[in-house]
This record gives C-alpha cells, sequence and structure tokens, in this order.
C-alpha cells in the first residue's frame, strides 16, 4: 500500500500530506501548505504533497553542491553498485509504485508495473552503460595537425556537471524521472527532482528505494510543489548547472529563461503516421490503434495524426473502427485501455479541438462521448488543414484522419507542423520508406511500426518545438559530463617506435 510499510517514512500522517526529500532525509515543510492531488477517475483529492518554500530550495541546492564534490570522488564501480541496488528495490516495491500511478494519473493498472520495472531496468543498464563509457577516455597526439610534431599528449576524459534539475512530466512520472537520475549520478552529478504534481506520491516512493539504497546524504532531493509556484525559481537558480525537462511548451519557456548551462528539453509531438498504398493495411490498423489510444493518446510519441493514400482510406478506416469497438473504456484499476484523461482542464482541452473539427465539417466515425475527465475513443476522418487538430496535440484519445493524394501532400503537411518528435511511414517498399524518412524532419521516423521512445537506449529527440538536444541511457550519460582535457607536454618530440 502506498505510504505503508518500508513506505511509512515519507508519509505524515497526522495531516496526511507526503514529505519533501531533502539532505538524506524526508521533512514537512515550513510553509504548512499543501499542493493537492486529483484522483483523474473519481475528480477527488487523492493525495497531498508538501508545498516547498523557497528558503527550502536554497537549502536544497546547498546540500547537492556538497554532496556532488564528495560523490564526483566515489570510484565509479561504487556508484553502479548503488545504482543496481536502486534498481533492484524499486522492482521489489512495484506494487506500492504502481498503485500511485494508477489514482494520480489514471494509469492502466498493467501499464502502471511496466512503467516500474521498466525504470528498474533503465536504472540497471545505465550503471552498466555508465561504467563502460565514462570508464575510457580519449589519448590524442599532436602531430596530426599541421606544423605540428609529436610533443604533445592530450588527455580527455568526461566529468561531472554538478547539480542536475530533472523535471518530468505526469504521463511518465517515474520512468521519465529515472531516466533523468540515473544518468545525473552515474555521471558524478548530484540531482534534484521537481515531479509533476499529477504523479508526485509515485515519485516520492521511487526515490525512497534511492533512499534506501544508501546514497550518500544531500546526493539526491526531491522538492514538490506546484510547477507554476516554484518552477522559476528552481530553473533559475544560480545552483543548477544543468536542467532535464520533459513535457510541454513550459519547456520552450525554460529554455528562454535558463542560464548558460546544458539543457535537455524533451517537449510535445504532432507524429504523423504515413499511410502509402502498398502498406500492410492490417498491420496498419493495429498501430494505428496502438499508437493513437495507448494510455488513452497521452504519450508524447502517440500518433497524433494519420496521413493517408486516398485510394486505401475507406478500407484503413474500417479496419481502424472494428479494431477500435474492441477497446475497453473504464477505470484505470479495472485495466481498462481507455482511461480517464489526466485533468478536468485536459478533457476541456481535448473537447475544444473535437467541437472545432465538428463545426468544420470532420467526419465522426463514432459518436463523440465524454463522462467527467473520461473521453471515449474517436477516429476523426476527412480532417483538414483548417481545423485546429490537424496541428494541435490532443493528448487524449482522439485521433484525425487526413486524406492526401501523394506521398508529398503527406510529407509536406508532416514538415509544416512546428514540431518533429517522431513520425512513422508504413510501406512494403523499403526504398521509399527510407526516402521518406530523410525527407521527414523529426528526431526519429519508424519504419512500418507506429512511433515510440524504447527500448530506452535508442536515440529519443525532437526537432523544431519538440525539443533541444537527445535522450536515451547513453546519449543522456554523455549529456550530462563535460569533457576535460589534460595535456603533457613533452621536452622534445617522441615518436612510438614499431
Ligand atoms: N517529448 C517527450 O518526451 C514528452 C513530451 N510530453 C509533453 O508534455 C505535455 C504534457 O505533460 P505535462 O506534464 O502536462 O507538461 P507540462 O509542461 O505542463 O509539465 C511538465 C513538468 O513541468 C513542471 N512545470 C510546470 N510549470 C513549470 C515552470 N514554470 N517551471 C518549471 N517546471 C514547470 C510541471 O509541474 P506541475 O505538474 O507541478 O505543473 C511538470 O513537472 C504534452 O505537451 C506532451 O507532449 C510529455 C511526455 C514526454
Ligand atoms: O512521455 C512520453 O510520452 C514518452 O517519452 C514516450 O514513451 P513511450 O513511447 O515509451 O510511451
Amino acid at each position: 500500500m502506498a505510504g505503508n510499510g518500508v513506505f511509512a517514512e515519507i508519509y505524515d500522517g497526522e495531516v496526511e500530506v507526503y514529505k519533501y526529500y531533502a539532505d538524506g532525509h524526508w521533512h514537512k515543510s515550513s510553509s504548512a501548505k499543501s499542493v493537492s492531488i486529483i484522483n483523474p477517475t473519481t475528480r477527488k483529492t487523492q493525495f497531498k504533497v508538501q508545498a516547498c518554500t523557497q528558503e527550502e530550495v536554497n537549502k536544497v541546492m546547498e546540500a547537492a553542491k556538497v554532496a556532488q564534490k564528495a560523490w564526483a570522488r566515489t570510484p565509479l564501480w561504487k556508484r553502479a553498485e548503488l545504482l543496481h541496488k536502486a534498481a533492484a528495490i524499486l522492482k521489489e516495491h512495484k506494487a506500492p509504485i504502481a498503485e500511485c500511478l494508477v489514482k494520480e494519473i489514471a494509469k492502466p493498472a498493467k501499464d502502471a508495473v511496466t512503467e516500474v520495472v521498466r525504470s528498474g531496468d533503465l536504472v540497471s543498464y545505465t550503471a552498466e552503460e555508465g561504467v563502460r563509457i565514462l570508464g575510457e577516455g580519449k589519448l590524442l597526439v599532436s602531430d596530426s595537425f599541421p606544423g605540428n610534431e609529436r610533443s604533445k599528449y592530450c588527455l580527455s576524459s568526461k566529468i561531472p556537471l554538478g547539480v542536475v534539475l530533472a523535471i518530468p512530466p505526469f504521463n511518465y512520472p517515474v520512468n521519465l524521472a529515472v531516466s533523468k537520475i540515473a544518468p545525473a549520478l552515474i555521471a558524478g552529478n548530484a540531482l534534484v527532482l521537481k515531479p509533476p504534481t499529477q504523479g508526485a506520491v509515485a515519485a516520492l516512493h521511487m526515490i525512497h528505494c534511492f533512499h534506501l539504497a544508501g546514497f550518500p546524504k544531500g546526493l539526491i532531493n526531491c522538492v514538490t510543489g506546484k510547477g507554476s509556484e516554484i518552477g522559476d525559481f528552481l530553473t533559475m537558480h544560480p545552483g543548477v548547472n544543468c536542467i532535464s525537462f520533459t513535457g510541454g511548451d513550459t519547456g520552450i519557456a525554460i529554455s528562454k529563461k535558463a542560464g548558460m548551462i546544458p539543457l535537455q528539453m524533451e517537449l510535445g509531438g504532432k507524429d504523423a503516421c504515413i499511410v502509402l498504398e502498398d502498406a500492410d493495411l492490417d498491420l496498419v490498423a493495429a498501430n494505428i490503434v496502438k499508437g493513437g489510444f495507448s494510455y488513452s493518446g497521452q504519450r508524447c510519441t502517440a500518433v497524433k495524426v494519420v496521413l493517408i493514400m486516398d485510394s486505401v482510406a475507406d478500407e484503413v478506416v474500417e479496419k481502424v473502427k472494428s479494431k477500435m469497438g474492441k477497446l475497453t473504456v473504464g477505470p484505470p484499476e479495472d485495466d481498462c485501455d481507455i482511461t480517464p484523461v489526466v485533468t478536468e482542464s485536459s478533457a476541456n482541452f481535448i473537447e475544444g479541438l473535437v467541437m472545432d473539427a465538428k463545426e468544420k465539417g470532420a467526419t465522426f466515425c463514432q459518436e463523440y462521448r465524454r463522462e467527467g475527465n473520461l473521453i471515449w475513443p474517436l477516429l476523426l476522418d476527412h480532417v483538414r488543414p483548417d481545423m485546429r487538430i490537424a496541428w494541435e496535440e490532443p493528448f487524449g484519445p482522439v485521433l484525425p484522419i487526413i486524406r492526401i493524394q501523394s506521398v508529398e501532400e503527406g510529407i509536406h503537411h508532416c514538415n509544416a507542423s512546428n514540431f518533429g518528435l517522431q513520425g512513422c511511414v508504413f510501406t512494403r517498399d523499403i526504398n521509399k520508406a527510407i526516402m521518406i524518412s530523410d525527407a521527414m524532419e523529426t528526431g526519429t521516423v519508424q519504419i512500418n511500426s507506429a512511433p515510440a521512445r524504447g527500448p530506452d537506449h535508442f536515440p529519443f529527440q525532437g526537432l523544431k518545438d519538440s525539443g533541444i538536444g537527445s535522450q536515451g541511457i547513453t546519449n543522456s550519460i554523455n549529456m550530462m559530463v563535460k569533457v576535460k582535457s589534460t595535456v603533457i607536454n613533452l621536452p622534445a618530440p617522441s615518436y612510438t617506435m614499431g
């Protein structure tokens, strides 16, 4: 059960508020204020977390800075050992953490468990990858540059950045937190996590698993509060040496305000699915349903617009409709496919897109139905570029289909988007697939499968408004270090003899 057993320490039962984590301990905020987490299904307060103060953030940053210096001196194999321990504890306690995900973000029960297990695996893989890539440096010799003899040896190695600020979004509050925490730690950095409000309690449980693993005090910290209230103070804090953020347009605002520090931004997407006439239409339909409706479309990598050749559109629409009819709709506890979207304002936003499409003449393949935050899956056919849903990201179970007359028209629509996260193309012709992939202005193109971030060691990046930098385990480790060179100057040129 959440907040019980080994997790009792993180909960203040008297006032029913979860504590925040700093300097190796669980604390109540001096603000005496809390932030409510609303269960998307019941629309009632499920949990409360501390509203941390600026003073508390200052203390966390100071402690993190001190702890980081000692951590950077900790042998790499020991850092990896602790990460492996945390991963095992996380997986051992998957049930109570998954329970939080069900209650806070209405993630279907089985997917909630998968998120925690995937997170444990990600932490272990990062430990292994870190040992490999951080254990190696480079030796450069000077005589490769014109005019030089071999009188200088340059040793370059990877050193930590300092304090990494991690801000994940609501849809993967555990997995997208550890995808920042583990690379930061293996690389010798300290970490301050600001979890999303919806998902904060799952994140606090996850942090407790790192606490139980025995990381040094002050190295890992988790401050809670509304992003709109403490977000700016955190992201503009002089103690922060790197920000790794996943979320929506907030990330664009952060990148304008942050100082001269490395940024890793994974933002929104409008992932297009381009379907050619020669595609395997059963495969297409299965991937449209999986890609468009998993976790009710609340994935940055969800299929968010289908661009389909007119000649095969009718057949695909029928196949998709038939598969959508089998999706179960209801509470996450029952492991339904479609569950309530995260907040009422999110449901209202989705409804706004649907009503705009209705007014402008889109074809509704199902009746629009909503109860509270629960929106039934909806396919909108004959969507045109003048409709908002052709461009905006619903982050809900509503999928537009735009019929195209040529592949060029599909590529043009995809590239006219301000987003450039992922996209996919369905065809049996690999040559065409490669050429379309090259033409699509997105960070990743999937051939004959729906977009997806995983496996978690694959590079994952967005172009344009979809992000800065690249994630994936290896890229995240490399992003959270800087290069240090030490140059050995020899008294005379020296050449290695054969
Ligand atoms: N490319 C990717 O990998 C992904 C992108 N996304 C995108 O994220 C969006 C949905 O996620 P959502 O969580 O609603 O995104 P938001 O951008 O609203 O929030 C993301 C995180 O930022 C915090 N935050 C809010 N305001 C500030 C601020 N001023 N300064 C610092 N942090 C702040 C939030 O905290 P709080 O909850 O307290 O407001 C939350 O932890 C969609 O657009 C989606 O496409 C989502 C997942 C993955
Ligand atoms: O937040 C998201 O939506 C993810 O980064 C996408 O992850 P997934 O493709 O594994 O669902």
